[in-house]
């Protein structure tokens, strides 16, 4: 008996073409696209972060978005980032900018993978950094690959394994019984 399984796997493609490593999700190759792209947001960062610049609180921030309506200044990656001029140009809309406005908007600009040209541009509206004491350090690579093994075990079921493992028994069967 010949068994032919096709696996076709599909990621689903995440970030955008000029992004180094193209983000494809479920896959060994997310986890590590998600490492380097966010070994180059670290970069991004720290060289935001050399163009020493004025030190705000996490609260000072929050209270920025209280007092002044008009603008929209945000938090990535410890890097506080004010936006007000960037809203009509932004391509992803003025929206998810005011949306995250007066808080951490690190989680939500990595979730949209940006661009290397994206991060490159954030220097532009880079005004200030967090206090050292209230900077947070992303754990976002441990997390990926512990994801990963997670996902890798507990989809047994739906990989090349599984099908080929019944095809071994069914044919052992088979032959036991009628051969
Ligand atoms: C200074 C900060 C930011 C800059 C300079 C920036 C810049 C850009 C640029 C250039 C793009 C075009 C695609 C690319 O080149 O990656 C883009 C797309 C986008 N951005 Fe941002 N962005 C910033 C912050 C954010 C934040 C905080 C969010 C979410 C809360 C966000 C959400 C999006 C979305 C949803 C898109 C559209 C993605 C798509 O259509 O595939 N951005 N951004």
């Amino acid at each position: 008996m010949t068994i032919v399984i096709f696996y076709i796997r599909r990621g689903r493609r995440g970030g955008t073409g000029s992004e180094a490593a193209a983000c494809t999700s479920r896959s060994r190759v997310w986890a590590r696209c998600v490492a380097v792209s966010s070994s180059v947001r670290s970069e991004q960062a720290a060289r935001a972060a050399n163009m020493t610049s004025k030190q705000f609180t996490r609260e000072e921030i929050s209270k920025w978005k209280s007092e002044n309506k008009n603008d929209t200044v945000f938090i990535i990656d410890n890097v506080v980032y004010d936006v007000t001029k960037f809203l009509d140009e932004h391509p992803g809309g003025h929206e998810v900018l005011q949306n995250v406005a007066g808080k951490d908007a690190s989680e939500d600009f990595d979730d949209v993978g940006h661009s290397l040209d994206a991060k490159d541009l954030m220097l532009k509206y880079k005004v200030g950094e967090i206090v050292e004491s209230e900077r947070v350090h992303s754990q976002k690579r441990q997390i990926s690959w512990e994801d990963n093994k997670q996902e890798n075990e507990s989809s047994f079921t739906s990989s090349w394994k599984f099908p080929v493992l019944l095809g071994i028994v069914v044919t052992l069967l088979y032959s036991y019984l009628f051969g």
